[in-house]
Parts: structure tokens; sequence; C-alpha cells
């Protein structure tokens, strides 16, 4: 194809990386290679079993053996050699097959053999749906790559775009995102992409998916036609009309699976649980208890439910170390979880989907697929996480009844072989329901993610495509609420009208409430739902704990019981409840003063029953112990002590001072009332203020009343936690908001919250020891040595730390060139550590600094 339309001009070196360079090429014959790989017949019968046989170049070779890798896998052997050949390829195979290697060999080894330099720009795009696989490639790649000496990079999102912008121009092959990918061809001048020999498609289907197509549509019209395109997936589809979108010429379809008797891998253990939705978290919980010793992957199925499980799971201290993993996490979070399960010999990871593809954790043992695959593709890529290249492994799903027959179904369909077993029940923990419940309790909070677990689970499950399989209506909802710990079913709304799929391909959108949202199955399906018995802990349970949740609640029921049409505002629970206090505190320590102008009303207060005490006084100006002092007698006032005893009247000092006399003023008083206390022990009453039952029998069935009432305190309920919710966004949104303000005064290019950047890594030959990778450094020029591993995937805040440090590191080498007579070695660290080039010879050294040894 396009032989480099520079190559020759380029001026003769004496750095010794281009030394090494061209004894590597000095060694190959590229033209015999060529003929050599023209001459490759891509029948079965001469497959080829070792790496050795293929015709590749000498750093290819040297490469994989560093690597350890001797023989090809069977996906290896029939792909390599018609990608060699240009072939566009359609692969499928096993997951834990072997399809990285056989998609960047073929990378390396087309560049090559157009003797492909950093003129010739970008000569392979390699997409991956996600950025962990992606990393995963790119390691692979600096792995064989090593020897070779073309600049590779990473682009990811996760950092400003500004940072890669300048040497993205430089790069012959990138392991991108699509996102990303896209972003940079719309934005970056310098990005030239013309020249372009290969685009690889890891997880093909996956990309080629609703969730990526726009992109990936768009990408595809900024690249030649004419190219050579490769396709991966252990769930590859041939489906027409993808290829058409990717213009693929004829292509080989190479499968492994073909003539196999399972879609997954035979050395993998497969089966199912069923366990119905609201015992999930029993068994997993008594899974994990069995399982201390074991590593150990739990899928569910969104972000808020891995949040909550793993928040809670971790109160109750499983007993090994709980990781979890989801797309909103920080890129630095995600790394170093990723990493740390990697090197774990024993844990838990709880994830969602983004770890279903691809990735390659070793030595896992088991895959716990707590909420049902979406499809069967899903469940092959999700059990693929275990049992990898030869390796033995474990799966097992859980499904709710109403899962069982339509996932089996689709599972049968893919070829995918799996057990029914049974949980051993004296293996079962005891119930973890209630401890749960006591956690929420305790934490609004964690109530606050039980509350979102449970409607992103009903969302999901909503929005799936397969009905046969996702049954909302079947679905025990309450008890799975309950189960939660939570003390009442959250309402869900559903969005009308819109695609499924894309929704649950938009998990931002997917989680915020719609406020136009019509349909609520979920209080319909509570309206029809069976009542059961509460008992006084239930309700003492659900009043407290809204009080510690949320104060409007509080002030709702105060607002109605106390106040009914008093003015509504801010403050006015707080006066409200000021007020109880204020009263008890009265009741207790009550005292009147007769002659007090206000003295009607404080008997009123004393007595706390008697409401028409204030009526009838006689306003006077004097107090009654001033009263006692004074010989003139006292004005004539009537005290009503009691609704149903005579008025005292005071109209001389004698009776006066009967106020004094509490044993005297008994007769006034008449008998004490008597109180009901409520089922709290709380609030006393008397007998008039609850309702005769009589009464309230004639107003309808209890149950009919029951359910009147649980619906208004619902409603009161939810809409506390739409407030509740709204405060949480608020504070989302000024956060953001305060980083994106800090983010502008340092210079930094504000991208969108999901995609940020990574800086383009060019690295440095590393030393060869027992195969052991070290991180990429930051080559710069291509003779840097600071290592950058830990950057790539700092969190996008962490950008401001990265630009102080650019930003000394440009000022110390400034500050340095200053120095007259500086040293030949001191110009060339100065320059690296800008990481620009100044001259021809460093921009052709730093591009030379990538996939050399
Ligand atoms: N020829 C080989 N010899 C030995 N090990 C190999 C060989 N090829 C690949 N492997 C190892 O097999 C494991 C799985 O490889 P890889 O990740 O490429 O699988 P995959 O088919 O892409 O899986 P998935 O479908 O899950 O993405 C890796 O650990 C890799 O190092």
């Amino acid at each position: 194809m396009a032989p480099s339309r520079h190559r020759g001009s380029r001026s003769v070196r004496t750095h010794p990386k281009t030394l090494k360079r061209k004894r590597g090429e000095d060694t190959d014959n590229v033209d015999e290679l060529s003929k050599r790989v023209a001459d490759l017949e891509l029948r079965p019968a001469t497959a080829p079993i070792l790496f050795a046989e293929l015709p590749l170049s000498q750093a290819t070779q040297s490469g994989l053996s560093k690597s350890h890798f001797k023989t090809l896998t069977t996906i290896q052997s029939r792909a390599i050699p018609a990608a060699l050949k240009s072939s566009d390829i359609l692969g499928a195979a096993q997951t834990g097959s072997g399809k990285t290697l056989a998609f960047l060999i073929p990378v390396l080894e087309n560049l090559y053999r157009r003797r492909w330099t950093e003129y010739d720009g970008l000569g392979a795009l390699i997409l991956s749906p996600t950025r962990e696989l992606a990393i995963q490639i790119f390691e692979v790649l600096r792995k064989v790559g090593r020897n070779h000496t073309f600049s590779a990079g990473l682009v990811i999102g996760g950092k400003p775009l500004r940072e890669e912008r300048e040497r993205l121009g430089r790069m012959n092959i990138l392991v991108a995102t699509p996102g990303r990918m896209l972003q940079h061809m719309d934005q970056t001048a310098e990005f030239e992409i013309g020249n372009l020999q290969m685009l690889v498609l890891d997880e093909a289907d996956r990309i080629m998916d609703m969730g990526f197509q726009g992109t990936v549509d768009a990408i595809v019209e900024h690249l030649p036609k004419e190219r050579q395109t490769l396709l991966f997936s252990a769930t590859q589809t041939k489906k027409v009309s993808d290829l058409a979108r990717l213009s693929l010429r004829e292509p080989e379809f190479v499968s492994a699976h073909e003539g196999a008797e399972s879609a997954t891998p035979s050395t993998l253990q497969q089966n199912y649980v069923v366990t119905p939705l609201p015992e999930k978290l029993d068994t997993l919980w008594s899974f994990i208890r069995a399982n201390l010793k074991k590593k150990i992957l739990v899928f569910l199925s969104s972000g808020k439910q891995v949040r909550f499980l793993y928040e809670a799971l971790r109160h109750l201290q499983p007993g090994l170390p709980l990781l979890h993993l989801h797309g909103r996490q920080r890129q630095a979070a995600r790394l170093d979880i990723t990493t740390r399960f990697s090197s774990s010999k024993n844990a838990c990871l709880l994830a969602t989907d983004v770890a279903a593809r691809g990735l390659d954790f070793p030595a896992v043992d088991w895959v716990v697929q707590v909420d049902c695959p979406e499809d069967a593709d899903t469940y092959i890529h999700r059990v693929g996480r275990t049992a990898r290249y030869e390796h033995k492994g474990r799966a097992v799903m859980f499904l709710d009844p109403s899962e069982e027959e339509g996932m089996l179904k689709a599972l049968e369909r893919k070829k995918v072989a799996i057990e029914k077993i049974n949980v051993r029940q004296k293996k079962m923990q005891n119930t973890i329901k209630n401890q749960l419940q006591n956690m929420c309790f305790k934490d609004p909070e964690l109530k606050y993610l039980g509350q979102k677990c449970f409607v992103s689970y009903v969302r999901s499950i909503h929005i799936q495509r397969d009905k046969d399989i996702f049954k909302i209506k079947e679905l025990d909802l309450e008890s799975y609420a309950a189960s939660l710990g939570l003390p009442g079913t959250p309402n869900v709304k559903f969005v009308k009208g819109e695609d499924a799929k894309a929704r649950k391909n938009a998990p931002r959108q997917l989680l915020e409430f719609s406020s136009g949202s019509e349909g609520d199955e979920e209080a319909r399906r509570k309206d029809t739902a069976k009542p059961t018995v509460r008992t006084k802990y239930d309700r003492m349970f659900e009043r407290r704990n809204q009080d510690v949740l949320a104060d409007h609640y509080k002030k709702m029921i105060d607002d109605k019981e106390n106040l009914n049409g008093a003015e509504s505002g801010g403050n006015h629970y707080h006066d409200t409840a000021d007020a109880d206090e204020d009263d008890d505190f009265l009741a207790v320590k009550r005292r009147f003063d007769a002659g007090d102008h206000a003295l009607g009303q404080e008997a009123s207060s004393s007595t706390g029953s008697d409401s028409s005490d204030s009526e009838n006084t006689i306003p006077t100006k004097k107090p009654l112990r001033t009263t006692n002092s004074n010989p003139t007698p006292p004005v004539k006032k009537a005290l009503h002590l009691s609704s149903n005893t005579e008025p005292l009247i005071i109209d001389s000092n004698r009776r006066a001072k009967l106020l004094k006399s509490k044993k005297a003023l008994l007769k006034y008083k008449g008998h004490g009332s008597h109180l009901h206390f409520d089922s709290e022990g709380l609030n006393p009453h008397e007998a008039e203020y609850y309702e005769r039952e009589d009464e309230f029998r004639k107003k309808g069935l209890p149950e009919e009343q029951r359910e009147v009432f649980l619906r208004e305190e619902r409603e009161r309920a939810r809409e506390a936690d739409v407030r509740d919710k709204e405060v949480e966004r608020r504070k989302r949104r000024e956060k953001k908001e305060k980083r994106k303000g800090r983010e502008r005064e340092d210079g930094h290019l504000v991208l969108g919250a999901e995609e940020g950047v990574a800086v383009l890594a060019p690295y440095e030959e590393e030393e060869e020891e027992g195969g052991a990778e070290e991180g990429p450094v930051l080559a710069g020029n291509g003779a840097g040595t600071e290592k950058r591993r830990k950057k790539w995937f700092e969190d996008p805040s962490s950008g401001e730390d990265d630009d102080k440090r650019e930003r000394e590191r440009q000022g110390n080498s400034k500050a340095k060139r200053r120095k007259k007579g500086a040293e030949a070695n001191l110009r060339g660290q100065e320059r690296e550590q800008e990481q620009v080039p100044q001259t021809v010879e460093e921009l052709e050294a730093m591009a030379q600094g990538l996939l050399r040894s």
C-alpha cells in the first residue's frame, strides 16, 4: 500500500537510537519478507504452529519471544497469515483465546513491511469500547512491539485534549476509545489520518452496536476508504449492514468457534442458581463467605447497584478484600482498582459490564452474575473473565424464577452449555436483611444509595429489550426493596417513547429522573399489591427514619397535625419544633401569676387541655405577688381553671391567697383528664382525640382507609426524596462548576465531563527482566527517563498538578538554557523536559522512541 511519502528525506543520524534502529533494519530484508508473506498459503493444513514459522520481522520475533509467546493459538494461526496478506478480517474466537495478538502482530508487521516512519503519520488505528481494554491492548503492543521504532499512543479520555494534541500528529499507531478519537478528529488540526493503512475494532460487535453507532460512523467518514480493516470479537456478527458501514472488501471470516461444541472455553464450568430477586443478596453474601480464599468477579447491572452493594457489604466485613468498578469512577480510581484486582490472590470485585469485555485479569476463580446479563453475548463475555488461555474457571449466574426459561433459551441458541445447581442450605448464612435495615436506618446516605440502587435496577429491567427474559411484572419488587434494607418501596418513573437500548447506553441520562415522565408502573403495581401486616416497630422505624433522612418529611407531618393551614416557609418547621419544645418545657415547670395580663394564656398552657381558660379574664396590671403585699383588695376577676368546674372568683386578698395553695386550687381544677399515649409511647392525647371506632368504620373499610393513608404517606415520602435528590444534584452541579472554574483559571481546556484525556505516552526502552514490564515513560523527544505510568489515569482534576509540574519543568529548563556554556548532554535533557522538539534531529529522535529496545 501507500509507501512512505518522506522516506529517504530523513537526515543521517548519529543518535544512538538511530543506530539501533538501523541495525534492526539491516537484519531484515524487507523485500524478502514481503515475498515470504506473498507466498503464504492460507490452508488449514499449512497453518503455522510456532511464531518462528511465520514471516515476521526480527523486531516482532524478538518481542514475542521476550514476552514468552512461542506457540500460536487457533485464532492466531488462522487470522495472522490472512491479515499479513492484507485481507480484511472478521475474527471470532472464544474469550481468552489470544485475539489481541491476532491483530497486533499484523499491525506491526504490515506497517514495518511498508517501512512506515514518523513522517507517514498515523498508520493504524485500534478502537476499543472501554478505557481499561484500550490500556490493556496498549500494554500488549508495548510488550511485543518493544523492538520496533514506531511511535504509539493511547487516546482514551480522562485528560485535557491540549496535552495530547501536539503529539498526536506524530503517532504511527493509536489505541483509542471511539468517543475520544472522534473528538480529536474534529478538533485537532494537526491530526492527519489520510494515510491510514489499518483500522482495527476489538470487541467489534460492541463497537458497531447502537451505543457507538453515531461515533463510529463519524470516525469512519474521516478515514480513507482504501485501508485494511480487522474486526475481532468473541461474539462476532457477520451483519451485512455493519460490513457495509465499514466498507469491508471481501472479508475473510476467521472463526475458531466453528466446529467447537461451545461458544465458551471448554475449561470453564458454568452453572446457574434459581434465587428469587429478594434473596439474591443473601445468596451472594453466603457465596462470598464460603469463598474467602478465592478471586471473585461479581457482575451487577448498574453502577448504582455496585456502589450500594459495595458500601453495604463493606460494612458487613465479609473477610476478603472488596473492590468495586463502574464507569462513573475517576480514571485514577479505575486504574488503581483494576491493578489491585489483577495482583490480588483473593478478592471480590463488584463490577458493571465495564469489566465484562476483553479484560485479562489473571487467575480469576469465579465469575458471579448476580444480575442477569442483558443477552447471551454479554453472558459469554462476562464468564470469559475466567478460564482464560487454557486455565480453568467457574461461573455461576443467579436467576429469578421469571428469568430462567428465557435466559436458558437464549444461551442455548448461542451454544452455551450451562447446568442448574442448588445452593446448599447448610451453607446459607443468616439473612443480612436485618443488618441492612439497621444500617440504612442509622445511615441516611446508605439508605439513599439503596433507593438509587433499587430505582436503577428496576429501570435496567424495564429498558431491557428481551422481554422473554426480563418480566418486570413478575418480580417481587417490594420484597426486593426490603431486602436492600429500605423502609419502603421507592417510586420509579419510566420514560415512555424512548429507545430502550439507547437509554441503556447513556447511563448519565438514565440516572436523571425525567420530569416529563408519564408512566408510573411502580405506583400502579403498589396500588394493587397485597397489604401486609405492619407492626408497631415497622411504623416506628419508618417515622424515625424519615426524620433522620428528611426534615421536610417531619415538617409535612407537623404542618398537617399541628398547624394545618398555617403559613409555610423555610424556617417554619424549626419554629414549630421549638414551639413544641417550649410547650413541653412549660408543662413541666408550670406556674402562672394570677395578676399577669397574660394570665389566661398561661393558665391555658399550664393545664395543657383547658382551652377556655383565657376567656372572661379581667385584665389587671398588677401580678398576684404584688397584690399580696398590697393591702388593697385586688380587682375582681374570674379564673376558669377547668371547663367543667366553677370559675374561681378573685375578689379579695383571701381569695387571692388561694392561688398559692395547690391543694386549695384542686377543687377548681376538676379531675385530671385521662390521657392516651400512642403506640410509640409518645404524644399523649385525650380520648376525644382518637376517632371513635363506629365513626371510623362509617368512612369505609379499614383496609381501604389504610390504603389511602399509605398512599398519602408514600406521596409525602416521594416528595421528600425528590427534594433530597434536587439538593444532591445541586451540590454536584456546584462541585462541577467549581472544578471547571479552577481548570479555566489554570488555562485548561474544559471538556465534556465524560471524556477526558490521557497523555499520549511514547515510551522509553525498558530493561528486560524476566519479561516484567515497567510502566511507560514520558519519552518526550524520545530520550526521556521520567516514569509516566501513574499519569495515564490521573483524574481530570489532577490535570492541575500536571500543568503545574509541566510549568515548573519548562521554567527550570528555560533557566538552564540561559546558562552559557551548558554542556551538550545537559541541553539534551532540557529539551527532553520541555517535550517540544527544537530541531529536526530531536523530532526524529522523539518519533523513534517508542517501540525500540
Ligand atoms: N500464543 C499465546 N501463547 C501464550 N499465551 C497467549 C498467547 N496468546 C495470548 N495469550 C494469553 O492469553 C490471554 C488472553 O489473551 P487475549 O486477552 O488476547 O484474549 P482475547 O481472545 O482477546 O479475550 P477476550 O475475548 O476476552 O477479549 C492473555 O493473558 C495472553 O497473554
